[in-house]
């Protein structure tokens, strides 16, 4: 299933303000998009099928963290909407992520991609052992969420990029890294904390790389996107 494209985030407030963004793109131009909490939350379900029916594929972000039965129940109000792939937090733990599993499939049999978060690209080291109160190195905290997540049947994690290599080497070539935390040598890295740029992300095992400010917020956004594209696929 592995495939490798650019995802922008589209964290906006407003419906007018993420149409007004993708409407900067030429008519043929359809970037990935994510859609997450901040705009899902202001515009609800109409948004996700505006985009949608504008041509772009959505990673709706929502990050699911819940007891097995209510995230399951939560995935299969998702999957009737027709994105291409969603998530919830690893953290949640195995019942939780088969239980995902099972709600996002349609009767038919197909559902949207899976994914599990395993640490957020804005938690270092410090953080991770002094408030998260984890004794475990990042890297192998991020292994261990990966496999678990591996292991109930998801199709990839949400992890740095630092990590993607060595969860491709530990989960298998096919099991899809989907990674934030990408900053251009020149960006304002704000609070994010486990980064790397495009180029590096590129050449790291990386399937995806979602990139948002560092788009959004640039003086000319399309040609942001498109260096990001020339940059990561090399
Ligand atoms: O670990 C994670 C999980 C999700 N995100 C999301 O990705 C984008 C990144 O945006 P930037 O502006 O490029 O920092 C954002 O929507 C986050 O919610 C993440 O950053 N880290």
């Amino acid at each position: 299933m592995s495939a490798k494209d650019v995802i922008i985030a589209l964290d906006f407030p407003t419906r007018e303000e993420a149409l007004g963004f993708l409407d900067q793109f030429p008519a043929g131009e359809k970037p990935f998009v994510k859609i997450g909490m901040e705009l899902f939350y202001a515009e609800g379900p109409q948004m996700v099928r505006e985009i949608k029916s504008r041509g772009h594929r959505i990673f709706l972000d929502l990050k699911l963290h819940d007891i097995p039965n209510t995230v399951g129940r939560a995935m299969a109000v998702l999957s009737r909407l027709d994105v291409d792939m969603v998530n919830l937090h690893a953290s949640g733990a195995s019942a939780m992520m088969r239980a995902a599993l099972e709600g996002l499939t349609r009767p038919d049999g197909t559902r949207p991609i899976l994914i599990a978060v395993t640490q957020l690209t804005s938690t270092d080291a410090a953080t991770l052992k002094n408030e998260l109160l984890i004794d475990t190195p990042m890297a192998e905290t991020v292994m261990a969420y990966a496999k678990n997540a591996a292991d109930s049947g998801l199709d990839g994690v949400v992890c740095s990029p630092l990590e993607a290599a060595l969860v491709k080497e530990q989960c298998g070539e096919s099991f899809l890294t989907v990674t934030p935390g990408i900053r251009f040598a020149d960006s304002t890295v704000g609070d994010q904390k486990r980064i790397m740029t495009p180029e590096k992300a590129g050449r790291s095992g990386c399937d995806y790389i979602v990139v948002g400010r560092p788009i959004t917020q640039a003086a000319d956004p399309v040609a942001a996107y498109r260096r990001a594209v020339t940059d990561f696929f090399g």
